[in-house]
């Protein structure tokens, strides 16, 4: 295939050289018929590829007629030559740089049948009954599959394209720039160009929309990319068929285990995006309707094909999103009390992992379907940070060090602010980022990272549901992408397939689960044991309500005591926990209320 490319390429190289020689043919000297022959050249010449059945039959009827007259003993080794030519195209594509089986098929069928009209043409003449009218049926039967092959019409687009573009290059203001080489390929096709000298790649890119006007596509179709290796090259590169402009349809999970990257859906150049979530820690924003559940649900209908890892779910919206899930998580909080234990059991896994690796010396977990990854899923994160902070000071602790001991954090929020994130370090610490539409440009560094829209991630501009842009490691270009559609039907059908090979947690880890230390809130490591209590009083909520609800000169400690029933220096604990992270102030002495709630962090 890449061999044909690159042939394809030479003839196009070809091709450009002998550019200034086609005139030459073609030169009338001003006597009326000659002009008409001249444009009845050029004519034909700019049809060969269309005319190319009618002319071979042509040909065929010439060959046929000579051989007759001349050596019409000849006719066993035009039929052998034949025989070995279609082998050889069936085998090879060769000479006709047939690359898709379908074009094989067609070739070796094509030569064949020529080779066995010829012969028989030889033999017995031309004109003997039925060779003409074999001939006629030939050129429909041969004709329409020919006229009508995609792949054969963008080739003869592009030739065309290519003779054309030193004056597409003047009228869009690129003059002097030439085409270097050219391929067709699935999509549409990509030519190298190289510029005039102090022309840049920058200049092309703001040329975009009239380059799709000059070569005839419809808006959007065209896209530039640098040449790492030339400042003075650049590819641009033409997709015929937009594989965004429908949803597509999700086929099946890409992977069997959390150690291979999962395909999360297509670039526009139709590459697929291949992201690997071990060890990662990643951020999906977006407005509402962006799509973010639907990437959620292709990340989850993956994983949950693996047998090497542990899904947790939070689902603060009542469990809409993550609960078609339920059959394949081991847990999922839908309550900020659930919320809380459920991130606070993950940093007592991680700190299981990780006394146990420091005495095994070992430095990392490696997930096995016996020591799973263990990923939280948080589906509207922003529902976390403002009803249980404390679960998201704890997802802080797991995104600060649980990479090594494979404790992930996923979470989908729709403006991540720091505020949004809890105002702690979870969103610094989020290696993949997956944006959706935003509504305003300066969103985009709020989910893909400050500097990102200056440097050309432009999620404002993402026109569908389920199209993102992605940073990631080895994903660092502003490459629009459309999320696969994963149906409810789909979720359904997945979430019972995968069911029964889903892994409990090892050992290990299900006996951290319950002894989850509160070091960030009270630095001394000691054991809180039941401050979360079941059912619906939360304790953490009610104070965190309280002090949220708290008039401006703040709640009094006896106040906060007598309304979540907890003992003062739990009180203070959470109290001082609240301050640390900007959540909470003390107004005077003794009284508390929450920090504005309605302000958004400077650092948002
Ligand atoms: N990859 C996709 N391709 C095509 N359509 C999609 C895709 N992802 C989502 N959609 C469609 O977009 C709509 C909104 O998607 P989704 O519910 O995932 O958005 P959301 O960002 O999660 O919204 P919300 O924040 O309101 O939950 C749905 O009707 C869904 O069918």
């Amino acid at each position: 295939m890449e061999l044909a490319m690159r042939a394809y390429s030479r003839r196009h190289r070809r091709m450009l050289r002998n550019r200034n020689a086609a005139p030459l043919m073609l030169v009338a000297d001003g006597n009326g018929f000659a002009d008409v022959l001249a444009a009845l050249g050029r004519l034909l010449y700019r049809y060969r590829s269309e005319l190319a059945p009618l002319t071979t039959v042509l040909v065929l009827a010439m060959a046929g007629e000579l051989l007759h007259t001349e050596h019409p003993q000849w006719w066993p080794y035009v039929a052998g030559a034949a025989v070995v030519l279609a082998g050889v195209v069936g085998a090879t594509g060769a000479p006709f740089r047939a690359e898709q089986r379908s074009e094989r098929v067609y070739a070796t069928a094509a030569v064949f049948a020529a080779g066995g009209w010829l012969s028989a043409a030889a033999k017995l003449g031309p004109s003997r009954d039925p060779l003409p009218t074999l001939l006629g049926l030939a050129v429909l039967a041969g004709g329409l599959p020919w006229w009508t092959h995609r792949r054969r019409r963008m080739r003869v687009t592009v030739d065309r394209t290519i003779q054309a573009w030193p004056d597409i290059a003047e009228q869009v203001g690129l003059a002097g720039s030439r085409v270097l080489s050219a391929v067709v390929d699935v999509w549409g096709w990509r030519a190298r160009i190289a510029l005039r000298g102090g022309q840049t790649v920058a200049d092309v890119v703001a040329h975009v929309p009239a380059i799709e006007s000059g070569l005839g596509t419809r808006p959007g179709a065209v896209r530039v990319e640098p040449d790492p290796a030339h400042a003075g090259r650049a590819t641009i590169r033409v997709l015929a068929t937009d594989p965004h402009a429908e949803a597509i349809r999700w086929t099946g999970p890409s992977v069997r285990s959390i150690t291979q990257p999962i395909t999360l859906g297509v670039f526009e150049d139709a590459t697929p995006v291949r992201v690997s979530f071990l060890r990662r820690h990643a951020l999906i924003g977006g407005i509402a309707g962006s799509g973010k559940s639907g990437i959620l649900n292709v990340i989850v209908a993956n994983l949950a094909a693996c047998a090497d890892v542990v899904l947790w779910g939070i689902d603060l919206k009542g469990g809409m999103e993550l609960r078609p899930w339920l059959s394949c998580m081991d847990r999922l909080a839908t309550t900020p009390a659930e919320a809380t234990q459920l991130q606070r059991d993950a940093v007592g896994i991680l700190e299981a992992r990780a006394k146990a690796m420091g005495e095994d010396a070992a430095r990392v977990w490696n997930p096995s379907p016996q020591h799973p990854a263990l990923i939280i899923i948080t589906d509207e994160y922003a529902e976390l940070a403002e009803n249980a902070p404390l679960a998201a000071d704890a997802a802080d602790s797991v995104a600060r060090r649980g990479r090594a001991l494979a404790v992930t954090e996923l979470a989908a929020t729709q403006r991540p602010t720091q505020k949004a994130m809890g105002n702690g370090a979870l969103r610094a610490q989020m290696d993949i980022r997956i944006g959706l539409r935003v509504r305003e440009r300066r969103d985009t560094d709020l989910i893909l990272g400050q500097g990102m829209l200056a440097a050309g991630w432009h999620a404002h501009t993402l026109d569908a549901p389920g199209k993102f842009l992605i940073s990631a490691e080895g994903l660092d270009h502003p490459r629009r992408a459309r999320g696969f559609l994963v149906t409810d039907e789909d979720v359904a059908t997945e979430a019972a397939r995968w069911a029964p090979i889903r892994p409990p947690l090892d050992d290990l880890s299900a006996a951290a689960v319950g002894t989850a230390r509160d070091a960030e809130a009270d630095g001394s490591g000691e054991v809180l044991e039941g401050e979360i209590v079941d059912g619906s009083v939360d304790p953490e909520s009610v104070l965190w309500a309280a002090l949220r609800e708290a008039p401006d000169e703040g709640v009094t400690i006896p106040e906060l005591i007598m309304t979540t029933g907890m003992q003062r220096t739990w009180i203070y604990l959470r109290l001082q926990q609240h301050a640390r992270n900007g959540r909470a102030v003390q107004v005077s002495r003794g009284r508390w209320r929450a920090a504005d709630p309605h302000r958004e962090s400077p650092a948002a």
